[in-house]
């Protein structure tokens, strides 16, 4: 029986292979549903782990694979600058040339997410922090690559469907805990950092940029109530 391809990865394997790659197709197509599957069942657990699983519902939850594949010319330096993920959790394999960073909450020193075999690195990400009203840290990494062999990634990205209001369930607020996070459409949001990485990007201040990311605060901060309900 053939699966449905999904539109996006259809459109990018079109562009690809022309002529088509079947092969290919099929092997993506089952590594996306094992890897979505794995990632619900991560979340659902980090949520049962906070008491909170009663919240999660299958159909407020969107996920999408990239296949990302960086080359870094001899004597130049490269990969991708810090930042937190945006998103709910993201579930990453890579492979072994190394490069991942993460930034340590206290202290602020980089280490090495080193590759292990058989294993996945998973990041928590700001819509999560938001969610979990700052209890969920959002950690921010980066990819150094300076005459390293390339490196592939393939982190599968798990959000909030755009319309989706992200706000933190009473279970996460209390006297000791206020809320921190005025509720926003993870919609909003998703357009802010869009905006601001292109901008980014056109200045050429992704890769070079050293200091600590804080979209999700100056979102609420300065969005002058567009992110707010
Ligand atoms: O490619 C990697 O290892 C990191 C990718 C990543 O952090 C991202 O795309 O958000
Ligand atoms: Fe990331």
């Amino acid at each position: 029986m053939e699966l449905p391809i999904p539109a996006q990865f259809r459109s990018s394997s079109e562009q690809m292979w022309p002529q088509g790659n079947s092969k290919i197709c099929k092997i993506i197509e089952k590594y996306s549903a094992g890897i979505e599957e794995l990632t619900r069942e991560i979340t659902q657990a980090i949520m049962k782990s906070f008491g909170v699983s009663k919240y999660y519902e299958e159909s407020q939850h969107w996920g999408l694979l990239r296949m990302n594949y960086c080359d870094v010319p001899p004597q130049a330096r490269g990969g991708l600058g810090p930042h937190t993920d945006h998103n709910l959790i993201t579930v990453m394999y890579q492979d072994n040339s190394g490069g991942l960073e993460l930034k340590t909450k206290l202290g602020g020193k980089w280490v090495d997410l080193k590759p292990l075999p058989d294993s996945f690195v998973v990041f928590t990400g700001d819509s999560l922090k938001a969610w979990s009203n700052g209890f969920i840290h959002s950690g921010i990494h980066r990819v150094v690559m300076s005459n390293k062999s390339p490196r592939v990634s393939l982190p599968y990205f798990f959000f909030f469907r755009d319309d989706a209001v992200v706000e933190a369930p009473p279970e996460f607020v209390d006297d000791h805990h206020p809320r921190l996070y005025t509720p926003f459409r993870y919609g909003d949001y998703k357009a802010y950092c869009k905006q601001i990485k292109s901008a980014r990007c056109e200045h050429k201040e992704f890769f070079e940029r050293e200091s600590d990311e804080a979209f999700l605060e100056n979102f609420l901060g300065t969005s002058t109530g567009r992110g707010n309900l």
